[in-house]
């Protein structure tokens, strides 16, 4: 629907001061902190707004939460200002909205898409429809545990028009995020990003040059003509 805009890149997972820098440096558009206990990468509030500080202008910080209770929602994106919150677990709309502030902060939805075949199964028209007041649906892999876990998806079973922005996520990678910019770029009304695992040395490790390189796929496909 759109003709090749620049694709806006989040980095999630964070937990380093040198990986906050690396994405920065590399171009990143927003990062993530994982506020979940029982991720391998989860911080808490103190340290993701220690993390945080470090944002220039423009460089926004994405809360990840799954089920969390709506008061700690709140007491984290006041900790951290600019703050949007990423609901990445079973959170209804009126939650969504209802943890956020009802319209103080903005907020991503991931959708757990399943994986193989069964993602046709997946309403995301449906979805998105019910979640019309998120900023962006995030789509993701279904996976044990929530998300984070490098997994891809079936992207070619997803609607061939969804009016809403969309966030790709699930095992990107810098061999596979510009085949997804590609396939799903004109069926929305614009395309994000969003990686962990494809970038990381280890859980909650990143490794720089593997950021460069997820920038500049990005970056490729942006400047190819829409397919
Ligand atoms: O990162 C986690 O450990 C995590 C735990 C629970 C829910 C979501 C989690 N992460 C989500 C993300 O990092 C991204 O938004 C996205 O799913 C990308 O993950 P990946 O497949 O690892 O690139």
């Amino acid at each position: 629907m759109t003709d090749a805009p620049r694709t806006r890149i989040k980095i999630c997972g964070l937990t380093r001061e040198q990986d906050v820098d690396a994405a920065v440096d590399a171009g990143a558009d927003a990062v993530g902190f994982v506020l979940y206990a029982k991720s391998p990468r989860a911080v808490t509030v103190e340290r993701a707004a220690e993390l945080a500080r470090r944002l220039p202008p423009f460089v926004v910080p994405v809360l990840l939460f799954v089920n969390e209770a709506p008061a700690q929602v709140m007491a984290a994106l006041a900790a951290v200002p600019g703050a949007m919150a990423q609901f990445h677990g079973d959170e209804t709309p009126a939650q969504c909205r209802a943890a956020s502030g009802d319209g103080r902060h903005r907020w991503l939805r991931a959708a757990r898409i399943p994986l193989g075949a069964a993602g046709a199964g997946f309403d995301l028209l449906n979805y998105a429809a019910s979640f019309s007041q998120a900023s962006a649906i995030l789509l993701d892999a279904h996976v044990d545990g929530y998300g984070g876990a490098g997994k891809v998806f079936d992207w070619s079973l997803l609607p061939t028009a969804v009016d809403a922005h969309l966030v790709l996520s699930g095992g990107l990678a810098p061999a596979n995020v510009g085949d997804g910019i590609a396939l799903l770029r004109p069926r929305c009304r614009s395309l994000s990003v969003d990686v962990s695992s494809g970038v990381e040395a280890a859980k909650g490790i990143k490794d720089g040059d593997k950021i460069r390189e997820f920038v500049a796929a990005v970056r490729a496909a942006d400047a190819l003509p829409a397919r």
